[in-house]
């Protein structure tokens, strides 16, 4: 079964192949799509649908089975800022399975700055003095001391897609 992952990133590549790594009757193609929204979603509404969107233009782009999109964004609650991504599995005879990952609060500068319209993957590399945050550990991977990094996230986020899609798929035939 084929599923197009629409994105390059390989901290959300690697997190999907290994989710589905016994599952070899799934491939996967990954490639850069429009997300649709703006490149630092900032709210789970904005978040959601960038997944969404990745995944159905992936899906159609490469003509496979399956789409997923993985997201990141921000949302700004009355404790701070918040980390949030969320994931979209979607097929062409079904309507898009989400799921969201934890959230962790972001420091107060670091949300500020991205309120102010820089992306966060650049207000990290600054933060932490560091390269390409965005495709290695991650912020959550900055700030919970390397103990959950991006990949391990959607990892979660694809295990949690997959398996409502493997539920819905065996409700309907009878298993
Ligand atoms: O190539 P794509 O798939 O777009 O990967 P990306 O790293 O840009 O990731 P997103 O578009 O999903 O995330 C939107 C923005 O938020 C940043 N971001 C989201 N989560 C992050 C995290 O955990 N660590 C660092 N940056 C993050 C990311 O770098 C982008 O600037
Ligand atoms: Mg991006």
């Amino acid at each position: 079964m084929k599923t197009a992952i629409g994105t390059l990133n390989p901290a959300k590549v690697n997190a999907v192949i290994s989710a589905l790594s016994n599952y070899e009757h799934i491939t996967f193609q990954s490639l850069k799509v429009p997300s649709g929204v703006s490149d630092q979603p900032f709210s789970d509404e904005e978040t959601i649908q960038g997944a969404i969107n990745r995944a159905e233009n992936a899906r159609k782009m490469e003509l496979a089975d399956l789409g997923i999109g993985l997201e990141g964004g921000i949302i700004e609650t009355s404790q701070g800022f918040y980390l949030c991504n969320w994931g979209a599995l979607t097929g062409a005879d079904f309507a898009p399975i989400i799921a969201g990952s934890a959230r962790i609060l972001l420091p107060d500068d670091v949300g500020r700055k991205v309120k102010s319209g820089i992306e966060l993957g650049i207000v990290m590399d600054e933060y932490a003095n560091q390269f390409n945050v965005s495709q290695n550990e991650g912020a959550i991977g900055i700030f919970t001391n390397g103990m959950v990094n991006r990949t391990e996230m959607f990892t979660h986020i694809s295990k949690l897609l997959f398996g409502q899609y493997f539920y819905m798929q065996n409700k309907s035939s009878g298993k």
